[in-house]
């Protein structure tokens, strides 16, 4: 279906997907999605399991490229411009689109290399400048007053939200303009999950931000606008307020009452 943000609503649009289909091998797992992901606010994807949030949220920044059976046609527009045909270096791309998976995923490397090894990848800053970067993304990341005293040592000795949000903090070092998030809160507790919550909150002044969740609370509280998938289809797009609270599909309604299934 068609789900463009509305031209009399004033937000720009930062990734136009247009007539999108996406294969797994022979499976058919996104049908001729069309869905425009306004700038500067936060999107949730919404819908049962398996039916292709993640998916989704992965061609934003070909990481499906990896698998050679994957397939997508179609256009991902950002700013204009179709990334699935772009000639340009993959690595360039995903510097614009950055990404943060469902499992912490820190390298193994000292807290402030963790940082800083993304923004080396683009950047040449000297040491002074490379300090502050890495100060302003784990502050951004709510986790500066943390970890301020221990820059040098593992990633891995934080807990599982410190290494969340340390992950966080390393997608935004190299200040892409699009982060992705999928599930970022599933293996965390509740006060882990707040924090980067409010971390989304505050993202969204910056950047676009696009969530999959399978917590509607979360996707009632973080985004501005929610999709709702099913099977495949985008079955619904809006501002998160009308679809809680007004759905014009009998599914979605189904789905956020909890009569699903
Ligand atoms: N690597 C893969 N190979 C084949 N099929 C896959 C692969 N990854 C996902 N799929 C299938 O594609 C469909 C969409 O999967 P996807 O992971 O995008 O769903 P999802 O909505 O994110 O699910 P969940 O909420 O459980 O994470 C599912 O039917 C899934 O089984």
């Amino acid at each position: 279906m068609d789900a463009k943000v509305d031209p009399s609503v004033n937000v720009k649009t930062k990734v136009a997907v247009r007539d999108l289909n996406f294969y797994y091998g022979h499976f058919h797992a996104l049908k001729n999605i069309n869905l425009d992901i306004p700038e500067k606010k936060v999107t949730a994807f919404i819908g049962p399991s398996g039916c292709g949030k993640s998916t989704l949220l992965r061609t934003f920044n070909r990481m499906f490229e990896l698998y050679p059976e994957q397939r997508a046609e179609g256009q991902i527009l950002l700013d204009g411009q179709d990334i699935l045909k772009s000639r340009e270096d993959v690595s360039l791309i995903r510097a614009r689109v950055g990404m943060v998976f469902q499992k912490p995923t820190p390298f193994p490397m000292s807290i402030y290399d963790n940082i800083a090894f993304g923004v080396r990848l683009f950047e040449n800053l000297p040491r002074v400048e490379m300090d502050d970067r890495v100060e302003w993304a784990l502050k951004k990341a709510a986790l500066w007053g943390e970890v301020k005293d221990k820059l040098d040592k593992s990633g891995a000795g934080l807990s599982g939200g410190q290494q969340q949000r340390l992950c966080i903090a390393r997608g935004i070092a190299i200040k892409p303009e699009v982060l992705l998030l999928d599930e970022p809160c599933s293996a965390l507790d509740p006060i882990s999950t707040g924090k980067i919550e409010e971390l989304i909150d505050e993202l969204k002044g910056d950047y676009t931000v696009v969530i999959v969740t399978h917590n509607m609370q979360q996707a009632a509280r973080s985004s501005d606008y929610t999709a709702y998938m099913y099977l495949g289809d985008l079955i619904e797009f809006g501002d998160t307020n009308d679809i809680f609270m007004r759905p014009q599909r009998k599914e979605t309604e189904d789905y956020i009452t909890g009569r699903f299934g």
